[in-house]
């Protein structure tokens, strides 16, 4: 692959393609599957600020047991919506494992059908509902402890190229 170097020169496009090539390698027969990348907010474990998402495949799908905290309270006692809306869009990028293809959101829809409540156990499902071309259309659930659902989503990714991400490397240090 070309070297591509961001507006001050530096190299950037040897780290991107280390971390796309490093997909290839994660497919095993270990349910278990790996994060994103080390600082994704989704699901980086080097990442203070994020969630920490941990991910199995389930069948043809998705699943994860997750729990929010303090750090992502938005009114008492109760999860942000945005932060919610984090995870669940994480957890659709763990079918791109199955899929075994670059793809990113472009429209995430949810459905906050109860309040996500702080330090509670719930359980996230998520599954590739259809395919047409580069279009996946994608489902997943939140469910809590009792089976009651409480955040439905839907999301539609793009499958792309690897240069998606080179042309993306304007300020590889943030
Ligand atoms: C090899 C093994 C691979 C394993 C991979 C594993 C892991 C992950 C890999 C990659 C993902 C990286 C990290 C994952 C981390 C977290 C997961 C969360 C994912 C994200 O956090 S990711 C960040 C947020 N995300 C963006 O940063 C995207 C910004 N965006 C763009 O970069 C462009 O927008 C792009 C490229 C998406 C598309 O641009 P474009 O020009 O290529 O495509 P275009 O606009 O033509 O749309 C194509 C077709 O979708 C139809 N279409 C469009 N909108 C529609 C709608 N709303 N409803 C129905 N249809 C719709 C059109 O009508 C057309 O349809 P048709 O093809 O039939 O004409």
């Amino acid at each position: 692959m070309d070297e591509f170097r961001d507006t001050a020169g530096e190299p950037v496009g040897a780290d991107i393609d280390t971390w796309v090539r490093s997909f290839t390698r994660k497919e095993s027969d270990s349910s278990e599957l790996p994060p994103h990348h080390p600082n994704c907010l989704g699901c980086g474990p080097e990442n203070p600020n994020g969630h920490f998402l941990s991910v199995r495949r389930d069948g043809d799908g998705v699943i994860a047991h997750h729990h929010f905290d303090q750090r992502h309270v938005g009114a008492p006692g109760i999860a942000h919506g945005g932060a919610v809306a984090t995870v669940m869009d994480d957890l659709f990028g763990f079918l791109l494992y199955s899929v075994g293809e670059l793809a990113v959101t472009r429209r995430l829809e949810l459905d906050y059908l109860t309040p996500v409540l702080l330090d509670n156990p719930y359980i996230l499902r998520a599954a590739v509902r259809s395919r047409e071309g580069r279009k996946l259309h994608l489902t997943s659930t939140m469910e809590d402890a009792g089976g009651r659902s409480v955040i439905t989503a839907t999301a539609l990714f793009i499958v792309v190229e690897v240069e998606h991400f080179l042309k993306s490397q304007k300020n590889p240090r943030t």
